[in-house]
């Protein structure tokens, strides 16, 4: 296979010229972006730079005025190719998990199984979601609460086993460690590098957390000026020197998670240069 071809199967999200707009609130413009097959990319801008409506964008639930978006090789805005079978093949963490409040956490990651499987028997859509919410590290008997009767935490949890109820190839994260403690935040991170290796999923994550961008991000894409600005690794994204980048992994708090995520690294032995980050023991 050629080196070009051999590039061209590595993608898994493609985005070429995207535009979105609301009103005059243009939010994307020319915006283009290639999301490598088994990666984690971290997605980071200020609050309002479009992260969700881009996340929105390549799951079909945001039209956007132009451009170009395929997913997995199949392209999502033209309607001709639409095939709605690409849907099973992600799977989504909304902020704040989304779930639904009437249903109990089986009840909801079984949603998605009688929507795209409606023939399999109850029993076995049952014995899907509780394998779903085992590997989200849901204890048993969560199966069985509401939403409103669960922590945060255990809420993004239930929301993980719904996103993981199709045995997705791509998992689209927004924000999923946003208020969680810092103890719980690491728990999650570590859970959601743990899936991603043995599931081989790639994984779109949007995060204000540094601590998750260093500890388990593969690369980084940044948006700003209605565009991605910059991707990469973080050392790659700090020998840039654009003011925004700057400012967020060299402030006081970029710093400390750099710090934190080196002193990690030391403790297991690694060379903070020689590894991507994942300073998890396991
Ligand atoms: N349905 C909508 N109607 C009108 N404007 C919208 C809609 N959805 C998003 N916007 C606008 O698009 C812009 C980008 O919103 P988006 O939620 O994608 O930002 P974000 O980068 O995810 O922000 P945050 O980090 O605060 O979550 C904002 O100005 C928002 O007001």
């Amino acid at each position: 296979m050629s080196a070009a071809r051999q590039k061209e199967c590595d993608v898994a999200i493609r985005i070429t010229g995207l535009t979105n707009s609301f009103g005059d609130d243009v939010v994307h413009d020319d915006l283009s972006l290639d999301v490598r097959h088994g990666e984690i990319l971290g997605v980071v801008g200020g609050s309002g730079t479009g992260k969700s409506v881009l996340m929105r964008s390549i799951i079909g639930l945001q039209t956007p005025d132009s451009g170009r978006i395929e997913v997995l090789g199949e392209s999502m805005l033209d309607e001709a190719e639409e095939d709605v079978s690409i849907r099973s093949r992600w799977g989504v963490l909304f902020q704040g998990g989304a779930l639904f409040s009437t249903l109990t956490v089986a009840e909801n990651v079984m949603v998605p199984l009688a929507e795209f499987y409606p023939k399999i028997d109850s029993k076995l859509r049952r014995e899907i979601a509780m394998y779903k919410i085992a590997l989200s590290g849901l204890p048993e008997e969560a199966a069985d609460k509401y939403p409103s009767e669960l922590s945060g935490g255990m809420k993004k949890r239930a929301g993980l086993a719904r996103a993981l109820s199709l045995d997705p190839d791509l998992l689209f994260l927004d924000e999923p460690t946003a208020g969680l403690d810092p103890i719980g935040a690491a728990r999650f991170d570590e859970l959601t590098l743990e899936l991603q290796r043995t599931l081989g999923l790639t994984v779109f994550l949007i995060t204000h957390d540094l601590d998750t961008l260093h500890e388990i991000c593969d690369r980084v894409a940044v948006l700003a000026d209605r565009k991605v600005i910059a991707i990469g690794t973080i050392p790659e994204l700090l020998a840039t020197d654009h003011p925004w980048i700057q400012e967020y992994f060299n402030g006081p708090r970029g710093r400390a998670a750099a710090v934190s995520h080196a002193d990690e690294e030391r403790r297991q032995n690694r060379h903070p240069a020689q590894s991507k980050s994942r300073g998890f023991k396991r």
